[in-house]
Protein backbone atom coordinates (compact mmCIF):
# COMPACT_ATOMS: atom_id res chain seq x y z
CA UNK A 1 0.00 0.00 0.00
CA UNK A 2 1.21 3.57 -0.73
CA UNK A 3 0.50 6.98 0.93
CA UNK A 4 -1.51 9.52 -1.09
CA UNK A 5 -3.13 12.88 0.23
CA UNK A 6 -6.09 14.17 -1.80
CA UNK A 7 -5.66 17.37 -3.45
CA UNK A 8 -9.71 17.57 -3.42
CA UNK A 9 -12.85 17.13 -1.76
CA UNK A 10 -14.66 14.00 -3.00
CA UNK A 11 -17.99 12.93 -2.44
CA UNK A 12 -18.91 8.73 -2.62
CA UNK A 13 -21.50 8.49 -4.49
CA UNK A 14 -21.74 4.63 -4.60
CA UNK A 15 -21.90 1.86 -1.42
CA UNK A 16 -18.20 0.96 -2.43
CA UNK A 17 -16.81 4.58 -3.11
CA UNK A 18 -14.93 6.40 0.01
CA UNK A 19 -15.43 9.85 0.24
CA UNK A 20 -12.52 12.21 1.78
CA UNK A 21 -11.71 15.80 2.28
CA UNK A 22 -8.79 17.89 0.60
CA UNK A 23 -5.81 17.20 2.37
CA UNK A 24 -6.65 13.61 3.84
CA UNK A 25 -4.18 11.06 4.02
CA UNK A 26 -5.01 7.52 2.26
CA UNK A 27 -3.73 4.31 2.13
CA UNK A 28 -3.99 3.07 -1.85
CA UNK A 29 -4.10 -0.39 -1.72
CA UNK A 30 -4.67 -1.14 -5.49
CA UNK A 31 -4.51 0.44 -8.23
CA UNK A 32 -7.47 -1.85 -10.26
CA UNK A 33 -7.77 0.44 -13.15
CA UNK A 34 -5.86 4.08 -13.62
CA UNK A 35 -9.42 5.88 -12.82
CA UNK A 36 -10.10 4.25 -9.69
CA UNK A 37 -7.96 3.24 -6.81
CA UNK A 38 -8.83 1.02 -3.62
CA UNK A 39 -7.75 2.66 -1.11
CA UNK A 40 -8.57 3.48 2.81
CA UNK A 41 -9.43 6.14 5.13
CA UNK A 42 -9.16 5.81 8.69
CA UNK A 43 -9.90 1.84 8.35
CA UNK A 44 -12.81 2.32 6.01
CA UNK A 45 -12.13 0.91 2.55
CA UNK A 46 -13.40 1.76 -1.30
CA UNK A 47 -12.93 3.45 -4.55
CA UNK A 48 -11.27 6.71 -4.83
CA UNK A 49 -11.03 8.95 -7.87
CA UNK A 50 -7.04 8.61 -8.62
CA UNK A 51 -6.93 11.80 -10.05
CA UNK A 52 -8.06 13.62 -6.82
CA UNK A 53 -5.12 12.06 -5.25
CA UNK A 54 -1.16 12.58 -5.03
CA UNK A 55 1.57 10.46 -4.06
CA UNK A 56 3.38 11.48 -0.52
CA UNK A 57 7.36 11.23 0.12
CA UNK A 58 8.93 9.71 -3.26
CA UNK A 59 6.62 11.70 -5.60
CA UNK A 60 6.94 10.63 -9.49
CA UNK A 61 8.35 7.07 -9.30
CA UNK A 62 5.05 5.99 -10.26
CA UNK A 63 4.11 2.66 -9.29
CA UNK A 64 2.87 -0.16 -11.57
CA UNK A 65 -1.09 0.05 -12.53
CA UNK A 66 -1.78 -3.60 -10.17
CA UNK A 67 -3.64 -6.27 -12.79
CA UNK A 68 -6.76 -7.36 -10.98
CA UNK A 69 -6.15 -10.63 -12.79
CA UNK A 70 -2.59 -10.83 -11.92
CA UNK A 71 -2.05 -12.49 -15.49
CA UNK A 72 1.45 -12.40 -15.06
CA UNK A 73 1.30 -14.58 -11.69
CA UNK A 74 -1.26 -16.54 -12.96
CA UNK A 75 -0.09 -17.42 -16.09
CA UNK A 76 3.22 -17.65 -14.75
CA UNK A 77 1.85 -20.60 -12.39
CA UNK A 78 1.19 -22.64 -15.63
CA UNK A 79 4.67 -21.91 -17.48
CA UNK A 80 5.99 -24.68 -15.55
CA UNK A 81 5.21 -28.44 -15.13
CA UNK A 82 4.05 -28.52 -11.33
CA UNK A 83 0.28 -27.81 -11.84
CA UNK A 84 0.19 -29.64 -15.07
CA UNK A 85 1.85 -33.10 -13.65
CA UNK A 86 -0.92 -32.52 -10.47
CA UNK A 87 -3.59 -32.21 -12.85
CA UNK A 88 -2.23 -34.98 -15.17
CA UNK A 89 -1.76 -37.59 -12.42
CA UNK A 90 -5.24 -36.67 -11.33
CA UNK A 91 -6.58 -39.69 -12.95
CA UNK A 92 -10.47 -39.00 -12.26
CA UNK A 93 -10.23 -35.87 -13.55
CA UNK A 94 -7.90 -36.82 -16.77
CA UNK A 95 -9.76 -40.13 -17.60
CA UNK A 96 -13.15 -38.59 -17.30
CA UNK A 97 -12.32 -36.13 -19.91
CA UNK A 98 -10.90 -38.89 -22.24
CA UNK A 99 -14.47 -40.88 -21.29
CA UNK A 100 -16.31 -37.86 -22.97
CA UNK A 101 -14.29 -37.80 -25.92
CA UNK A 102 -14.68 -41.87 -26.48
CA UNK A 103 -18.30 -41.74 -25.94
CA UNK A 104 -18.92 -38.96 -28.33
CA UNK A 105 -16.09 -40.28 -30.82
CA UNK A 106 -18.72 -40.83 -33.76
CA UNK A 107 -20.39 -37.20 -33.16
CA UNK A 108 -17.11 -35.36 -32.95
CA UNK A 109 -16.18 -36.49 -36.40
CA UNK A 110 -15.50 -33.63 -39.02
CA UNK A 111 -16.22 -31.20 -35.78
CA UNK A 112 -14.37 -28.18 -34.82
CA UNK A 113 -13.27 -28.17 -31.29
CA UNK A 114 -12.07 -25.50 -28.95
CA UNK A 115 -10.10 -26.42 -25.97
CA UNK A 116 -9.55 -23.41 -23.44
CA UNK A 117 -6.61 -22.97 -21.40
CA UNK A 118 -5.67 -26.66 -23.36
CA UNK A 119 -2.49 -26.87 -20.81
CA UNK A 120 -0.15 -29.60 -22.22
CA UNK A 121 -2.67 -30.51 -25.05
CA UNK A 122 -3.97 -33.73 -23.24
CA UNK A 123 -8.33 -33.07 -23.79
CA UNK A 124 -6.66 -31.51 -27.59
CA UNK A 125 -4.59 -34.91 -28.18
CA UNK A 126 -8.05 -37.19 -26.83
CA UNK A 127 -9.89 -35.39 -29.44
CA UNK A 128 -7.28 -36.13 -32.03
CA UNK A 129 -6.47 -39.82 -31.29
CA UNK A 130 -9.56 -41.19 -30.23
CA UNK A 131 -12.25 -39.17 -32.62
CA UNK A 132 -11.25 -37.20 -35.57
CA UNK A 133 -12.73 -33.82 -35.38
CA UNK A 134 -11.59 -31.46 -38.44
CA UNK A 135 -9.91 -29.19 -36.26
CA UNK A 136 -9.04 -28.90 -32.63
CA UNK A 137 -8.00 -24.96 -31.73
CA UNK A 138 -5.95 -25.68 -28.62
CA UNK A 139 -5.89 -22.42 -26.92
CA UNK A 140 -2.74 -21.85 -24.38
CA UNK A 141 -2.34 -18.13 -22.94
CA UNK A 142 1.30 -19.62 -20.91
CA UNK A 143 4.48 -20.07 -21.94
CA UNK A 144 3.56 -23.64 -21.93
CA UNK A 145 1.93 -23.26 -24.75
CA UNK A 146 5.25 -23.36 -26.66
CA UNK A 147 5.82 -27.36 -25.57
CA UNK A 148 2.29 -28.00 -26.27
CA UNK A 149 3.42 -27.81 -30.00
CA UNK A 150 5.66 -29.87 -29.68
CA UNK A 151 3.84 -32.33 -27.71
CA UNK A 152 1.16 -32.25 -30.79
CA UNK A 153 3.91 -32.62 -33.41
CA UNK A 154 5.48 -35.53 -31.25
CA UNK A 155 2.23 -37.63 -31.09
CA UNK A 156 1.60 -37.12 -34.68
CA UNK A 157 -1.54 -34.66 -34.40
CA UNK A 158 -0.33 -31.27 -36.20
CA UNK A 159 -3.30 -31.80 -38.96
CA UNK A 160 -5.84 -31.42 -36.40
CA UNK A 161 -4.62 -29.67 -33.97
CA UNK A 162 -3.83 -26.06 -34.20
CA UNK A 163 -2.27 -24.91 -30.71
CA UNK A 164 -2.53 -21.30 -30.14
CA UNK A 165 -0.51 -19.30 -27.66
CA UNK A 166 -2.88 -16.34 -25.83
CA UNK A 167 -5.70 -15.66 -23.92
CA UNK A 168 -9.04 -16.66 -24.93
CA UNK A 169 -10.47 -13.50 -24.86
CA UNK A 170 -7.87 -11.81 -27.45
CA UNK A 171 -7.10 -15.00 -30.00
CA UNK A 172 -8.98 -15.20 -33.15
CA UNK A 173 -10.10 -18.14 -34.75
CA UNK A 174 -11.41 -18.66 -38.64
CA UNK A 175 -14.61 -19.40 -37.24
CA UNK A 176 -17.19 -20.86 -35.05
CA UNK A 177 -16.71 -24.00 -32.91
CA UNK A 178 -19.13 -26.58 -32.27
CA UNK A 179 -17.85 -27.81 -29.16
CA UNK A 180 -15.89 -25.84 -26.48
CA UNK A 181 -14.30 -27.98 -23.88
CA UNK A 182 -12.10 -26.58 -21.08
CA UNK A 183 -11.57 -28.19 -17.53
CA UNK A 184 -11.70 -24.57 -15.82
CA UNK A 185 -12.56 -25.66 -12.30
CA UNK A 186 -11.17 -24.47 -8.90
CA UNK A 187 -11.58 -24.43 -5.81
CA UNK A 188 -15.52 -24.35 -4.62
CA UNK A 189 -16.19 -24.86 -8.03
CA UNK A 190 -15.52 -21.33 -9.25
CA UNK A 191 -12.27 -20.07 -7.54
CA UNK A 192 -9.52 -18.52 -9.87
CA UNK A 193 -13.01 -17.46 -12.17
CA UNK A 194 -11.68 -19.46 -15.12
CA UNK A 195 -15.06 -19.97 -16.16
CA UNK A 196 -15.49 -15.84 -16.73
CA UNK A 197 -13.02 -16.80 -19.66
CA UNK A 198 -14.99 -20.01 -20.95
CA UNK A 199 -17.83 -17.84 -20.54
CA UNK A 200 -16.25 -15.49 -23.15
CA UNK A 201 -15.05 -17.95 -25.78
CA UNK A 202 -18.40 -19.15 -25.60
CA UNK A 203 -20.48 -16.03 -26.11
CA UNK A 204 -17.41 -15.27 -29.26
CA UNK A 205 -16.87 -19.03 -30.79
CA UNK A 206 -19.76 -21.39 -29.95
CA UNK A 207 -21.88 -21.50 -33.08
CA UNK A 208 -25.51 -21.40 -32.19
CA UNK A 209 -26.44 -25.27 -30.69
CA UNK A 210 -23.04 -25.87 -30.34
CA UNK A 211 -21.87 -28.42 -26.55
CA UNK A 212 -20.44 -26.66 -23.47
CA UNK A 213 -18.10 -29.62 -21.95
CA UNK A 214 -18.68 -29.12 -19.32
CA UNK A 215 -22.73 -28.47 -19.92
CA UNK A 216 -23.77 -27.79 -16.29
CA UNK A 217 -21.65 -27.59 -12.99
CA UNK A 218 -22.96 -27.93 -9.17
CA UNK A 219 -21.52 -27.14 -5.98
CA UNK A 220 -22.50 -29.43 -3.28
CA UNK A 221 -22.51 -28.89 0.48
CA UNK A 222 -22.50 -30.62 3.80
CA UNK A 223 -22.45 -29.81 7.40
CA UNK A 224 -20.03 -31.94 8.86
CA UNK A 225 -17.44 -32.95 11.42
CA UNK A 226 -13.92 -32.35 11.63
CA UNK A 227 -12.83 -34.00 14.98
CA UNK A 228 -9.24 -34.33 13.58
CA UNK A 229 -8.50 -30.71 12.06
CA UNK A 230 -10.09 -29.09 14.98
CA UNK A 231 -8.10 -31.47 17.33
CA UNK A 232 -4.35 -30.69 15.35
CA UNK A 233 -5.51 -27.37 15.29
CA UNK A 234 -7.58 -25.64 18.40
CA UNK A 235 -7.80 -28.35 21.07
CA UNK A 236 -4.13 -29.04 20.74
CA UNK A 237 -3.63 -25.79 22.54
CA UNK A 238 -5.85 -27.54 25.80
CA UNK A 239 -2.91 -29.45 27.72
CA UNK A 240 0.49 -29.27 25.40
CA UNK A 241 3.24 -31.19 27.64
CA UNK A 242 0.92 -30.83 30.87
CA UNK A 243 0.77 -27.31 30.40
CA UNK A 244 -2.34 -24.99 29.92
CA UNK A 245 -2.01 -22.86 26.36
CA UNK A 246 -5.47 -22.49 25.74
CA UNK A 247 -4.94 -18.45 25.69
CA UNK A 248 -3.53 -19.13 22.35
CA UNK A 249 -6.87 -20.11 20.95
CA UNK A 250 -8.76 -17.12 19.87
CA UNK A 251 -5.16 -16.84 18.19
CA UNK A 252 -5.61 -20.18 16.29
CA UNK A 253 -8.91 -19.30 15.57
CA UNK A 254 -7.92 -16.74 13.51
CA UNK A 255 -4.98 -18.22 12.09
CA UNK A 256 -6.67 -21.65 10.84
CA UNK A 257 -10.57 -21.19 10.81
CA UNK A 258 -10.60 -17.86 9.30
CA UNK A 259 -9.98 -19.08 5.88
CA UNK A 260 -11.29 -21.85 4.09
CA UNK A 261 -9.01 -25.13 3.92
CA UNK A 262 -8.00 -26.08 0.69
CA UNK A 263 -7.51 -29.85 -0.66
CA UNK A 264 -9.36 -31.65 2.80
CA UNK A 265 -10.03 -34.93 2.90
CA UNK A 266 -13.23 -35.45 4.00
CA UNK A 267 -14.38 -39.13 5.19
CA UNK A 268 -18.23 -39.92 4.23
CA UNK A 269 -19.15 -40.65 7.65
CA UNK A 270 -17.88 -36.91 8.76
CA UNK A 271 -21.46 -35.77 7.08
CA UNK A 272 -24.12 -35.06 9.73
CA UNK A 273 -26.36 -35.15 6.75
CA UNK A 274 -26.94 -35.89 2.93
CA UNK A 275 -24.81 -33.60 1.00
CA UNK A 276 -27.41 -31.31 -1.55
CA UNK A 277 -26.33 -29.68 -4.43
CA UNK A 278 -26.81 -25.68 -3.50
CA UNK A 279 -25.41 -23.85 -6.67
CA UNK A 280 -26.40 -24.83 -10.20
CA UNK A 281 -24.94 -23.73 -13.21
CA UNK A 282 -25.95 -23.96 -16.80
CA UNK A 283 -22.78 -23.23 -18.89
CA UNK A 284 -25.02 -22.19 -21.90
CA UNK A 285 -27.33 -19.51 -20.01
CA UNK A 286 -24.78 -18.56 -16.97
CA UNK A 287 -23.55 -14.91 -17.87
CA UNK A 288 -20.64 -12.79 -16.54
CA UNK A 289 -22.27 -10.85 -14.66
CA UNK A 290 -24.15 -13.46 -12.85
CA UNK A 291 -20.68 -14.84 -11.19
CA UNK A 292 -20.47 -11.18 -8.55
CA UNK A 293 -22.51 -13.10 -6.41
CA UNK A 294 -24.13 -17.07 -6.47
CA UNK A 295 -26.45 -17.25 -4.18
CA UNK A 296 -27.85 -21.24 -3.14
CA UNK A 297 -29.97 -22.09 -0.46
CA UNK A 298 -29.87 -25.13 2.06
CA UNK A 299 -31.74 -27.40 4.64
CA UNK A 300 -30.14 -30.33 5.78
CA UNK A 301 -32.29 -32.85 8.23
CA UNK A 302 -29.79 -33.93 10.71
CA UNK A 303 -29.38 -37.95 10.20
CA UNK A 304 -26.29 -38.44 12.25
CA UNK A 305 -25.85 -36.86 15.46
CA UNK A 306 -22.71 -35.45 16.51
CA UNK A 307 -20.30 -32.78 17.01
CA UNK A 308 -21.26 -29.91 13.68
CA UNK A 309 -17.60 -28.48 12.97
CA UNK A 310 -18.17 -26.70 9.43
CA UNK A 311 -19.58 -26.95 5.93
CA UNK A 312 -17.50 -28.74 3.28
CA UNK A 313 -18.09 -27.93 -0.11
CA UNK A 314 -17.10 -29.63 -3.60
CA UNK A 315 -18.13 -29.64 -7.44
CA UNK A 316 -19.72 -32.16 -9.42
CA UNK A 317 -19.44 -31.34 -13.61
CA UNK A 318 -21.67 -33.18 -15.89
CA UNK A 319 -20.93 -33.36 -20.47
CA UNK A 320 -24.17 -34.28 -21.84
CA UNK A 321 -23.79 -37.00 -25.00
CA UNK A 322 -23.36 -34.43 -28.84
CA UNK A 323 -26.05 -37.20 -29.56
CA UNK A 324 -30.09 -36.39 -28.42
CA UNK A 325 -30.42 -38.91 -25.98
CA UNK A 326 -26.88 -40.02 -24.36
CA UNK A 327 -25.60 -40.56 -21.69
CA UNK A 328 -24.12 -37.97 -19.42
CA UNK A 329 -21.02 -38.16 -18.24
CA UNK A 330 -20.38 -36.56 -14.80
CA UNK A 331 -16.88 -35.78 -13.00
CA UNK A 332 -17.52 -35.70 -9.27
CA UNK A 333 -15.28 -34.99 -6.77
CA UNK A 334 -16.70 -35.46 -3.53
CA UNK A 335 -16.11 -37.61 -0.76
CA UNK A 336 -17.92 -40.78 -2.45
CA UNK A 337 -15.96 -40.46 -5.69
CA UNK A 338 -12.50 -41.05 -6.69
CA UNK A 339 -10.44 -38.64 -5.05
CA UNK A 340 -9.27 -35.98 -7.27
CA UNK A 341 -6.01 -32.98 -6.63
CA UNK A 342 -9.17 -30.54 -5.68
CA UNK A 343 -9.74 -33.26 -2.68
CA UNK A 344 -12.56 -30.90 -1.01
CA UNK A 345 -13.26 -27.42 0.70
CA UNK A 346 -13.31 -27.01 5.00
CA UNK A 347 -15.30 -24.32 6.29
CA UNK A 348 -14.41 -24.40 10.31
CA UNK A 349 -17.02 -22.29 12.32
CA UNK A 350 -15.48 -20.76 15.03
CA UNK A 351 -17.21 -22.73 17.90
CA UNK A 352 -18.59 -26.37 17.08
CA UNK A 353 -22.52 -26.91 18.18
CA UNK A 354 -23.11 -30.51 18.89
CA UNK A 355 -26.09 -31.78 16.75
CA UNK A 356 -28.86 -34.10 17.42
CA UNK A 357 -31.05 -36.17 14.85
CA UNK A 358 -34.50 -34.30 14.50
CA UNK A 359 -32.68 -31.12 14.09
CA UNK A 360 -31.90 -29.52 10.63
CA UNK A 361 -29.48 -26.70 9.68
CA UNK A 362 -30.85 -24.83 7.30
CA UNK A 363 -29.20 -21.59 5.59
CA UNK A 364 -27.83 -19.68 2.50
CA UNK A 365 -24.32 -19.76 1.33
CA UNK A 366 -23.07 -16.84 -0.95
CA UNK A 367 -20.22 -16.45 -3.09
CA UNK A 368 -19.45 -12.72 -3.40
CA UNK A 369 -16.58 -11.71 -6.07
CA UNK A 370 -14.13 -9.38 -4.92
CA UNK A 371 -14.42 -6.25 -6.79
CA UNK A 372 -10.66 -5.27 -7.10
CA UNK A 373 -9.00 -8.78 -7.07
CA UNK A 374 -10.82 -10.57 -9.90
CA UNK A 375 -9.61 -14.32 -9.77
CA UNK A 376 -11.13 -13.84 -5.72
CA UNK A 377 -13.83 -14.14 -3.75
CA UNK A 378 -15.44 -14.78 -0.40
CA UNK A 379 -17.58 -17.31 1.02
CA UNK A 380 -20.77 -16.49 3.62
CA UNK A 381 -22.23 -19.38 4.85
CA UNK A 382 -25.16 -17.96 7.20
CA UNK A 383 -26.99 -21.42 9.45
CA UNK A 384 -29.72 -21.99 11.65
CA UNK A 385 -30.30 -25.03 14.17
CA UNK A 386 -33.82 -25.73 14.22
CA UNK A 387 -35.84 -28.10 15.77
CA UNK A 388 -33.50 -29.37 18.68
CA UNK A 389 -35.32 -27.62 21.84
CA UNK A 390 -32.80 -28.98 24.40
CA UNK A 391 -29.85 -27.53 22.77
CA UNK A 392 -28.38 -24.64 24.74
CA UNK A 393 -25.31 -23.75 22.17
CA UNK A 394 -25.88 -21.03 19.73
CA UNK A 395 -28.69 -21.68 17.09
CA UNK A 396 -27.75 -19.62 14.14
CA UNK A 397 -24.48 -17.55 12.91
CA UNK A 398 -23.14 -16.01 10.38
CA UNK A 399 -19.12 -16.65 8.80
CA UNK A 400 -17.54 -14.69 6.18
CA UNK A 401 -14.30 -16.65 4.41
CA UNK A 402 -11.95 -14.80 2.52
CA UNK A 403 -10.52 -16.98 -0.91
CA UNK A 404 -7.88 -15.29 -0.57
CA UNK A 405 -8.06 -11.20 -0.04
N1 LIG B 1 -8.99 -25.96 -13.76
C1 LIG B 1 -8.13 -25.03 -13.42
N2 LIG B 1 -8.34 -24.22 -12.36
N3 LIG B 1 -7.02 -24.88 -14.12
C2 LIG B 1 -6.64 -25.83 -15.15
C3 LIG B 1 -6.61 -25.20 -16.50
C4 LIG B 1 -5.75 -23.99 -16.50
C5 LIG B 1 -4.99 -23.86 -17.83
O1 LIG B 1 -5.70 -22.94 -18.65
C6 LIG B 1 -4.88 -21.83 -18.98
N4 LIG B 1 -5.76 -20.65 -19.00
C7 LIG B 1 -6.50 -20.16 -17.96
N5 LIG B 1 -7.20 -19.09 -18.37
C8 LIG B 1 -6.92 -18.91 -19.69
C9 LIG B 1 -7.35 -17.97 -20.68
N6 LIG B 1 -8.23 -17.00 -20.39
N7 LIG B 1 -6.86 -18.10 -21.95
C10 LIG B 1 -5.99 -19.09 -22.25
N8 LIG B 1 -5.53 -20.00 -21.36
C11 LIG B 1 -6.00 -19.91 -20.09
C12 LIG B 1 -3.83 -21.77 -17.89
O2 LIG B 1 -2.66 -21.15 -18.35
C13 LIG B 1 -3.62 -23.26 -17.60
O3 LIG B 1 -2.69 -23.83 -18.49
Amino acid sequence: PRHYVASYNFIASGSDQLGFTSGDALLVHAKPSSEWWWAELRGVKGYVPASYLCQTGDAGEEDEIEDPWQDEEYFGSYSTLRLHLEMLSDRSRTETYRRVVVSNRASLRNKAVMDLGCGTGIISLFCAQLAQPSVVYAVEASAMAEYTRQLVRQNGCEEVIRVLQGRGEDIQLPGKVDVLVSEWMGNCLVFEFMVESVLSARDRWLREGGVMWPSSAALALAPCQAHDYFAEKMAFWERPYGLDFTPLQPLAQQEFFTKPKFSHVMEPSDCLASPRHVISLNMYTLQIKDLEEITGQFDFPVETSGTFHGFTAWFAVYFESLDAGGTTVELNTGPNSEPTHWKQTLFMLDQPVSLNTGSSVTGTIVLRRNPVWRRHMSVTLSWNISGDADNWCPQSGTKTFPMWR
